[in-house]
């Protein structure tokens, strides 16, 4: 097989042709020799023994942003990308957009490609095409809107439907800086995470609040899932997010 340099960088996927951008789709790149895992795949030849390819970058993976339109998908993902909060007018998402975020997951550089989707209706069937390829899903609902939480429940039907078994999922309770328009208990939100199996937390897009954590979260579970050494304990979702999640009061971002 010949490659060129350009190819080798991409990682065994160029050899088959993919963009590198969609290096990890359909192929178990988790057998890549950079990611520490068992070889089996001709790719071998193309990595370089030490140096991971993407510019130190060892993991790429999908989140997905899912819930009712308004409910602040495209803020949290500014929010996370620029540190910014995007004021004034509703603009609602058209179809589906990504943002790349490069981040350092104990000690490891990662790539999340971030995908974020429309919350209206009549886009759905666009969202539908993209779950199969989600290594993580965060489903948001608005604190101030409680028809945005009565839907989590259709929600998580339609992940369940269309999303891969072992997606990695998260709740989250948006807009807890809107303390005087809030309808939806964070009890509420607990609730019926715990009924679901699934991690919780309160976010603000607005004030920064656990954003940053958010993310950081699925990435270490990812992370874990993909790099874990043999003598390694096992990561814990749950009890991290429980352990480093802030309340309303604070502002930690
Ligand atoms: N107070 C407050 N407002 C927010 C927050 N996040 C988003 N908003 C506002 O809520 C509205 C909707 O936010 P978007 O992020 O565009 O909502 P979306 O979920 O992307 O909506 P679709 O693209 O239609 O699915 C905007 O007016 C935002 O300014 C937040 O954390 N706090
Ligand atoms: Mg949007």
């Amino acid at each position: 097989l010949l490659a060129s340099a350009e190819d080798r960088e991409g990682g065994c996927e160029a050899v088959r042709g993919l963009p590198k951008e969609f290096a990890h789709r359909g192929h178990p790149w988790r057998q890549c020799s950079w990611l520490g895992a068992p070889l089996k795949s001709p790719c071998r030849q193309w990595h370089p023994p030490r140096k991971p390819p993407h510019g130190g970058v060892r993991g790429v993976w999908w989140v997905m942003l899912v819930g009712d339109s308004g409910v602040g998908k495209t803020c949290l993902l500014v929010r996370f990308k620029d540190g910014a909060f995007l004021a004034g007018s509703f603009i609602s998402t058209v179809g589906i957009d990504f943002r790349n975020k490069v981040l350092t997951v104990d000690g490891v550089k990662v790539k999340l490609q971030i995908w974020d989707t429309a919350g209206q209706e009549r886009f759905r069937s666009v969202t539908h095409a993209y779950y199969r390829d989600a290594h993580a899903l965060l489903l948001l609902y608005d604190v101030t809107n409680k028809a945005s939480f009565d839907n989590i429940q259709a929600w998580l039907t339609e992940i369940h439907e269309y999303a891969q078994q072992d997606v990695v999922l998260m709740l989250l309770g948006n807009k807890v800086d809107s303390a005087q328009d809030r309808v939806v208990k964070r009890e509420d939100g607990e609730k019926l995470a715990k009924e679901y199996g699934v991690p919780f937390m309160e976010t603000s897009a607005k004030s920064g609040l656990n954003v940053e954590l958010a993310f950081t979260a699925i990435a270490k579970e990812l992370k874990h899932r993909s790099m874990k050494l043999p003598n390694e304990p096992k990561f814990k979702l749950h009890d991290y997010v429980k352990k480093e999640v802030r309340g309303s009061g604070c502002c930690r971002s």
